[in-house]
């Protein structure tokens, strides 16, 4: 794939750490990104313009989908709904488990931070797996939203995490970089 300078610029900012946080992943290290206003400037614009329109809210999940996710809702007009690493959020919650690359997880939402018929944009650093992003959707469902997209800053997609999301109906998904291996 032709990437845009912009992209390539992006792609520049994002470091490899073979064998981290175990053997055999090369983990996408975005400190570099955050590191640089103008990358992660442009990085969250890029997003932005990837998200569908009449978003009512923004899901981030703890805790890099909190770096990408809040700034998008602030520059959609959206509300931003932290999905968080459970025993955190203090009211009455909803939560799913599921596996991911390096980890299994579980992730809970306030049961009333999304409103019936919401149309929710789930935003993310990392698509992996999948995994994270199929229980953010499970999650945005049980509270009645409509997921109308998700956007990620990369995706993996050597690890073919499409498939999972299309097996799970989710098909609308914007990468701004795409790895192939
Ligand atoms: O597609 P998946 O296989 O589900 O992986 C992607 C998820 O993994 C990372 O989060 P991690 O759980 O490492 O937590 P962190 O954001 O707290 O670092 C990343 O930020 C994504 O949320
Ligand atoms: N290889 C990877 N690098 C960074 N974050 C990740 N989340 C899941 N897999 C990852």
């Amino acid at each position: 794939m032709t990437e845009t300078l912009a992209n390539a610029d992006l792609r520049a900012l994002i470091a490899d750490v073979p064998d981290h946080p175990k053997p055999g992943v090369v983990f996408k290290d975005i400190t570099p990104l955050l590191a640089s206003p103008r990358g992660y400037a442009a990085c969250v614009d890029a997003l932005v313009a990837a998200a569908p329109s009449g978003i009512d809210a923004v899901c981030g999940m703890e805790a890099r989908g909190f770096l990408f996710g809040a700034p998008v809702a602030l520059a959609l007009g959206a509300a931003f709904v932290p999905v968080r690493k459970p025993g955190k959020l203090p009211r009455a919650v909803v939560e799913t488990s599921f596996e991911l690359e390096y980890s299994s997880e579980t992730l809970a939402v306030h049961a009333d931070a999304i409103a019936p018929g919401a149309r929710v944009l789930i935003v993310d650093d990392v698509l992996a797996t999948g995994g994270t992003v199929v229980a953010t959707a499970e999650l945005v469902r049980r509270l009645g939203g409509e997921l109308a997209g998700v956007a990620v800053v990369m995706e993996l997609a050597f690890l073919q995490p499409r498939a999972l999301l299309s097996r799970h109906g989710v098909d609308d998904v914007a990468a701004l970089l795409t790895y192939e291996d």
